[in-house]
């Protein structure tokens, strides 16, 4: 019996009430109809009795004829009429169980449309909604868990059979790079030979023997090219790019050794031809003092950090040489900050050309899990540009490898606590590296010689040289300095004592009256005078508490409130300082806002800032997939 409108708004009204679930007349605890609820439906004995869908005015009593609800019907518990099922509701023919007096549920999901079959080892309980799968899903964890295990154990093969297929490419590309070269060099050899054979009309019979060399070394080379496009079509997208790197090192130390063997002409011609690509960095301080509350870490500073040059930090431990790279860097938040630093000749903040600053700190950043080449590369990845061909990143990379010494250990864990990896100075070197394959236009190193024996820190040097030959700005807190182009030599406070070039620190501190013993490396003597630790005389009144004002004299910078009286001290003429090329080279801050050789070559702080480099989720997926 279909529901009347009554009885459909009374089931539609206990919907929302929370005593939806309503004892019927017709199907309750106590009289059971022949049939259950929902799923049953009966009739009434008195049609007339029923009236509205109140409560004083019950529902009549449905207790005859029960009959299974119609497929594609239902009859709502606490009715036994039937109302069509809505769409999507799974609503078979009901079946009575004799038995239990009962209707069998079969089992159905919420908004299924059919009957489900539990799942292998699930449980449908009787009138349940959900099917129990706990047996299931237990079974499903502990095969996960048998995967990720085998994957975790086969990893380590995984990856030296990958590490191996890299390596063969790699050697590969390296013997066809070599070949390249060889039959490169012998063409010459040969081209010169026949050139001046045919000059000095050579019979040939007297032909030398390097000439028949020379004709052969033209058919090898004949010869070779043939075999070189032959293997070359051969060789993988891999393969090529390594090739690609290593010929391109090759003409690089081809050219750089020319170089060496030019004339002072012939350099300048050759560094015109061949102007560095990556933008300059010129960081200027004018006054700068840093300060936490009353103590100040840095006072007065003015000086520049020069494009192609290197400029060594040293002083006593805690003068503020962390606090200078710090302020070089931009970091400044949470110091009081007076003066003003230039970029490139304009005020802005360090912090906008990030992504062409490298810094490397005292303390690792490397990754204990990742080898040395998956260090760089993936450091490499995430900070160079985007639009950068892969061919291109692997050059920088076998570049960066090259000029550190890191090839022997390319394939080496770095390791960690747990597990040892390679050694110190190479963990050094590697995060060196890191900072060197994102090509930093300013590259600041915090003590990146510490702990290094001399023939690893001396290979530093000289990757750092051949950073600042393509135009890098480098700065470098160092204890032993060699292979530098500036000298800062900071004292306690935070002052300068010494910024200009090495070439005439000398002259300067022997100007003041401090003669460096023989024997004496004269860094380390000014910083034992700073510390008090080596006594000397110095000129008139001075003592080398005084040095840092004698500095401010000696360019002429005005002398903070403070050290005032320092200068009665002293009794001394601000003129017999005021003299030398430091004076011209350093007081000339203010002339790098209008008129640098940097301005001619980045003249928008846009052009530094166009790297656009992958973002976090990009650069967790190189991660990954390593
Ligand atoms: N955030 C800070 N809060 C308080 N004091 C600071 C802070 N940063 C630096 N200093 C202080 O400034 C001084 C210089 O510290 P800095 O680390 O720059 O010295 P340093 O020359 O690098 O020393 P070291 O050679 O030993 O590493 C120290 O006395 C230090 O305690």
């Amino acid at each position: 019996m279909m529901c009347r409108k009554a009885e459909i708004e009374l089931y539609l009204s206990s919907l929302g009430s929370k005593s939806s679930v309503r004892i019927s007349r017709n199907c309750n605890q106590f009289s059971w109809a022949p049939g259950c609820q929902s799923g049953w439906a009966c009739s009434t004995q008195d049609t007339n009795s029923f009236a509205n869908n109140s409560f004083e005015n019950p529902v009549p009593s449905r207790a005859e004829n029960c009959r299974p609800c119609c497929p594609g019907f239902f009859c709502p518990r606490g009715l036994t009429c039937m109302m069509p099922c809505p769409l999507g509701a799974y609503c078979p023919l009901g079946t009575l169980n004799k038995t239990t007096n009962l209707c069998d549920p079969s089992y159905c999901r919420k908004g299924a449309t059919g009957e489900n079959k539990c799942r292998w080892k699930g449980g449908c309980k009787e009138n349940s909604e959900k099917e129990e799968i706990a047996l299931f899903g237990g079974i499903l964890i502990v095969v996960l868990i048998v995967i990720l295990l085998l994957v975790y154990n086969c990893s380590d093969q995984f990856i030296a059979v990958r590490a191996k297929i890299l390596s063969k490419s790699r050697k590969k590309a390296a013997k066809i790079a070599q070949e390249s070269a060889t039959a490169r060099k012998r063409w010459k050899l040969a081209k010169e030979l026949v050139l001046r054979h045919e000059m000095e009309m050579y019979e040939s019979s007297d032909a030398p023997e390097e000439l028949a060399t020379s004709s052969d070394g033209i058919l090898h080379a004949d010869k070779g090219n043939g075999k070189r496009s032959k293997n070359r079509r051969k060789l993988n997208v891999r393969t090529e790019r390594f090739r690609r790197a290593y010929s391109q090192i090759d003409k690089e130390r081809a050219l750089q050794l020319d170089k060496d063997k030019l004339t002072l002409a012939g350099i300048v011609s050759r560094a015109a031809e061949n102007r560095p690509q990556r933008p300059m960095l010129e960081v200027a301080f004018k006054a700068l003092t840093l300060s936490i509350g009353k103590k100040k870490l840095l006072q007065c500073v003015t000086g520049k950090l020069s494009p192609g040059r290197i400029t060594a930090i040293m002083g006593p431990s805690g003068a503020g040489k962390t606090t200078f790279l710090n302020a070089v860097l931009g970091k400044t938040s949470g110091y009081k900050k007076d003066g003003l630093v230039l970029v490139n000749g304009k005020s802005g903040s360090m912090q906008s050309y990030k992504k062409i600053i490298g810094f490397v700190p005292q303390d690792d950043i490397v990754h204990g899990n990742l080898t040395v080449e998956e260090n760089l590369w993936f450091s490499g990845r995430c900070r160079l540009s985007k639009s950068m061909s892969k061919a291109d990143k692997v050059l920088i990379l076998e570049r960066v490898i090259g000029s550190l010494g890191l090839q022997e250990i390319r394939n080496s864990l770095v390791g960690t606590v747990e597990k040892r990896g390679i050694s110190g100075g190479q963990r050094k070197r590697v995060n060196v590296g890191i900072e060197m394959v994102m090509e930093p236009s300013l590259l600041i190193l915090d003590e990146p010689t510490t702990g290094l024996d001399s023939a690893s820190s001396q290979q530093l040097l000289r990757a750092l040289r051949h950073e600042a030959s393509q135009g890098v700005n480098v700065c470098a807190v160092i204890h032993q300095p060699s292979m530098f182009d500036d000298f800062v030599l900071l004292a306690r406070g935070g002052l300068i004592a010494y910024h200009g070039p090495v070439s005439e620190v000398e002259n300067y501190f022997s100007g003041l009256g401090i003669k460096v013993p023989d024997r004496e490396n004269p860094p380390d003597y000014y910083i034992d005078i700073l510390e008090g630790i080596a006594k000397t005389k110095m000129s008139g009144h001075a003592t080398p508490k005084h040095l840092p004002l004698l500095w401010i004299l000696h360019n002429g910078y005005d002398v903070p409130e403070d050290m005032r009286k320092d200068l009665e001290e002293i009794n001394m003429m601000h003129e017999l300082y005021t003299v030398g090329s430091i004076t011209r080279e350093l007081s000339s801050v203010e002339q790098t806002e209008s008129k640098h050789s940097v301005h001619q070559n980045v003249s928008q702080r846009n052009d530094l800032l166009n790297r656009k480099t992958p973002g976090v989720l990009a650069q967790y997926r190189y991660y990954l997939g390593r």
